[in-house]
């Protein structure tokens, strides 16, 4: 409105009626002057847009314009004041204009980009807002024009550097992807190429548009051959071979449908490869078949490992079907899914009965919960594990190793248990043998010192708990040892396995006998109330074995002696007990076997003086403590001495002079025996060789011989060096042995004897009529001479039974020409007595007691100077 008042007051035609209507416009504007020339000013002082006002009902005339506008035209105001739009854009009609006003209604605006023709004739870029006004009922447009030159050419700078951009990306676009292409192409065709299986592309008129390389290679026809030809033109296989491949072609051609086949060709090598062909359907962008594609794979080395395969299944199969072991595969709920023949008859011989049981059905019971468990087990734990099971169905008991394997699937989780039963009843047979060995005596079956020594820790464990007590007895059998070795060992086993079922036959079943080697047994006597039952159960064994035993067709009495211990009042301890058993048992021997004794705190000092002896003795013999006594054998009628009885003595440090009494016995146990003999029977021959040296009637010596030195000894060989050693006269030497050596009737025994009677010695029977009722033994040993043994001289004259007992004694001897000596004559009745009744020897203190070495060479000088 300022503008337009502004370009009123600048162009209106000066005539009286405009004059009037300008006058008063003039004065209305006269009032506003002041206020257009302030916005006039304002609007000059915008730079860079040009400001028009347009006339629209003068065809778009400029009525006003700002300085930036005159400039941007290059004209003068007055110029720019009659110019009209066609006068910068020949573009533009008049109808323009006016299509343009009636587009832009009053006070919208619009913006465009045109080019303005400026007065240099130069084509300007400008951006133009145009804005309706209506000022006064006359239609204006304003124009606010902005050159924009420099813009577009830095849009036009900028689209061409795009431009030139995009065609370089475009142009790289197209390389990368052709090289892309290139490179696939190359690389399929290479696969392809090296492909070792050969492949053929057929076209819908079945003819080979492609042939790889290795088909030369597999067939030996080079691609040239082949391509172009169909199979029916030119082969690869003969006859049916051919159709069929040309069938399976036509089928993919027709169905548009995969086919998988098998053919033989024949190698460039000449033999037959097994091939199995693939034929593919190849379509178009429409789904239309183009072709075949054909691979085909040499499965030759797979069908000879299928084969191979197959062989080996059928193998492990006959394996398995024919093994001796029962073989079974359970699920995992147990349940047999296989089992071979062998299981099948085990386990009755039904399979279809048998397929979906549980170890729990069969064999049922014990075992066969224990392997259902078991199985449970491997399956939980995805581990082997193994039982062994006693298992019966039917026949007899069977003992099966059971080894059980999980198997896995293919995501490592247990799938089935694998069991393989080994039949070991054999090896469990051994091993009972084994065991029994191991913890039972093989002679009598009785346990064993191993087997007692652990029910002994296990009473003491038990009546601990239970504060119970218990008795331990350690039983040795009287003169076992004298039966064995005259008798035999046949003898004596037969012995102690009547003796071993008599014991156990006098106990309760829970108690145990057990046998500790020889002739010594054990009783284990858990839970005894007191002393007395004990007391009583040794009387009974005792009882037991005092009945005689028939031993290959002989009556042998036998009797024993028991040491009893008690737990707790002896010991608690293991080892004490034993102990204890035995020095009770020892002390039984002492008081004369056949009887029991408990055990007494004092029997373990005496023990203890038993192996205090035995080192003393060991000593006395390499310090030479031990020497010979020698007691004077006479002849009655004469009076003369004949012999003398070598006595062992012991000079023993602090205790005097030792009788053998009490040191023989415990030398025997320990052995010491056979060293001592020795010792006695070289000293013995070395004194009488002195003796007679020079003598015109020569005296002879009696050696004692222990039983012991009859035993695994080589007696006889000992006898002999001796006598050579020492030049001794067999003749001179007497031999004395007691009765119970030769009623044990040994080989050995018997051999001795008669290598010591042939080599001219004279054996003695010492303490006759002690010992055994069998008087067979005289006929059967080279025996000459018997001694009759002082408890029955000494009875004599005065009893009566004594005189009837040496009168038969004299009698046998008599009858069997044997030399009698009596021995113990103390007094000259028993002299006489003895000599009235055909006695002719005898030894006592009536003629003298066992001396010294030198005493008794005094009183041979003197028995064999003159009379005087
Ligand atoms: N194996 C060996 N045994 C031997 C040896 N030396 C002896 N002995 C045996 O020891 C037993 C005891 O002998 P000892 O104490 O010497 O007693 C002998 C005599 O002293 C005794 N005797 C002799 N006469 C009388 C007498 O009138 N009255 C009486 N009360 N005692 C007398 O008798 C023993 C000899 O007996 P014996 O041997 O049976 O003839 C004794 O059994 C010996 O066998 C040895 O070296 N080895």
């Amino acid at each position: 409105m300022i503008f337009f008042a502004a370009a009123g007051a600048v162009l209106l035609p000066p005539v009286i009626f405009l004059l009037i209507l300008q006058a008063r416009r003039m004065r209305r504007l006269a009032a506003q002057v002041s206020e257009g020339a302030l916005f006039r000013n304002m609007v000059n002082q915008v730079r860079d847009v040009a400001v028009t006002m347009h006339d629209m009902a003068d065809g778009g005339r400029v009525i006003f314009a700002n300085d930036a506008a005159c400039l941007h035209f290059g004209v003068s105001r007055e110029t720019l004041l009659t110019w009209r739009p066609p006068n910068w854009n020949p573009t533009v009609g008049a109808a323009d204009i006016a299509a343009l006003y009636r587009k832009l209604k009053h006070g919208d605006s619009d913006t465009l980009e045109t080019m303005h023709r400026i007065a240099t004739g130069d084509l300007v870029p400008v951006e133009v807002m145009l804005l309706c006004q209506v000022h006064e009922g006359a239609p204006v447009i304003i124009a606010y024009t902005r050159d924009i030159r420099a813009r577009k050419a830095e849009e036009a700078r900028r689209l061409a550097y795009e431009r030139a951009e995009g065609y370089a990306h475009d142009l790289n676009e197209r390389k990368r992807l052709e090289a892309l292409l290139q490179r696939r192409e190359h690389s399929y065709r290479t696969l392809v190429e090296n492909l070792p299986d050969p492949l053929f592309r057929y076209d819908t008129e079945c003819r080979r548009t492609y042939v790889s390389p290795a088909v030369e290679r597999a067939t030996g026809k080079p691609a040239s051959e082949l391509v172009g030809r169909t199979p029916a033109d030119a082969p690869l296989v003969a006859g049916a071979q051919n159709e069929r491949l040309l069938a399976d072609i036509r089928h993919v051609l027709a169905s548009g449908k995969p086919v998988v086949s098998e053919m033989a060709y024949q190698a460039p090598d000449g033999r037959l490869r097994q091939f199995q062909n693939h034929f593919g359907p190849e379509f178009d962008a429409n789904g239309a078949v183009t072709g075949v594609l054909s691979i085909m794979r040499d499965i030759t080395e797979l069908k000879r490992l299928e084969t191979l395969m197959r062989k080996r299944e059928e193998e492990f199969r006959a394996l398995v079907e024919n093994s001796p072991d029962i073989i079974s595969r359970y699920d995992l709920d147990c349940r047999r899914v296989y089992t071979n023949p062998r299981g099948v008859a085990s386990l009755g011989g039904d399979l279809a009965r048998i397929l979906g049981t549980t170890p729990a059905d069969l064999p049922g019971g014990e075992p066969g919960a224990r392997y259902l468990e078991a199985i449970g087990d491997v399956i939980a734990q995805g581990k082997e594990r193994s039982i062994e099971l006693e298992w019966r169905t039917g026949g007899p008991e069977t003992c099966l190793h059971v080894r059980m394997c999980p198997e896995f699937d293919v995501h490592g989780r247990v799938s089935h248990v694998l069991a393989i039963g080994r039949d070991i009843s054999e090896i469990d047979e051994y091993r009972r043998v084994i065991h029994r060995q191991a913890f039972s005596d093989a002679l009598t079956g009785l346990p064993n010192r191993t087997l007692l020594s652990d029910r002994i820790r296990h009473a003491i464990a038990d009546a601990a708990y239970h504060g119970h007590q218990f008795g331990l007895m350690m039983l040795d059998l009287d003169h076992f040892k004298e039966i064995n070795d005259t008798m035999g060992h046949g003898a004596g086993d037969a012995l102690l396995r009547m003796a071993a079922q008599r014991l156990q036959a006098s106990v309760r079943p829970y108690d145990t006998v057990a046998r500790l080697g020889g002739d010594e047994f054990s009783v284990l006597l858990p839970n005894m109330r007191k002393g007395d039952d004990l007391a009583t159960v040794a009387g009974k064994i005792l009882h037991e074995l005092a009945e005689p035993f028939e031993v290959e067709g002989q009556e042998l009495f036998v009797s024993c002696s028991i040491g009893i211990a008690m737990y707790p009042d002896d010991s608690t301890g293991f080892d004490a007990l034993y102990k204890y058993a035995d020095s009770a048992m020892y002390h039984a021997k002492q008081m004369g076997r056949n009887n029991f004794q408990f055990y007494q705190p004092e029997f373990t000092r005496r023990s203890q003086d038993r192996l205090e002896l035995e080192a003393a003795l060991r000593r006395a013999q390499k310090r030479g403590e031990l020497m010979l006594y020698y007691q004077p054998q006479i002849e009655l009628q004469s009076g003369g001495m004949v012999s003398a009885e070598a006595l062992l003595r012991w000079r023993r440090d602090g205790y005097g002079i030792v009788a053998p009494d009490r040191f023989i016995p415990a030398a025997e146990v320990c052995g010491l025996i056979i060293g001592i003999g020795e010792w006695v029977l070289r000293t013995a021959c070395g004194d009488v060789v002195r003796w007679n040296q020079g003598r015109a009637v020569p005296v002879r010596v009696a050696v004692n011989l222990s039983t012991r030195q009859f035993v695994r000894n080589d007696l006889a060989g000992s006898v002999r060096r001796i006598l050579e050693e020492t030049g001794c006269d067999p003749a001179w030497l007497e031999l004395e042995i007691t009765e119970s050596l030769l009623l044990e009737d040994s080989r050995e025994v018997a051999a001795t004897l008669e290598a010591l009677h042939g080599m001219g010695l004279s054996i003695s029977i010492d303490d006759f009529g002690t010992g055994y009722s069998a008087l067979s033994y005289l006929n059967r040993f080279p025996v000459s001479q018997l001694k009759i043994d002082r408890s029955f001289v000494q009875g004599v004259p005065a009893e009566r039974d004594k005189c009837e007992l040496v009168k038969a004694m004299l009698s046998i001897a008599a009858a069997l020409r044997l030399e009698t000596v009596a021995e113990g004559v103390e007094t000259a009745e028993q002299a006489e007595y003895l000599m009235a009744h055909g006695c002719r020897l005898a030894q006592g203190y009536l003629f003298g007691k066992p001396m010294p070495l030198a005493q008794f060479g005094a009183l041979l000088l003197e028995q064999d100077a003159p009379v005087q």
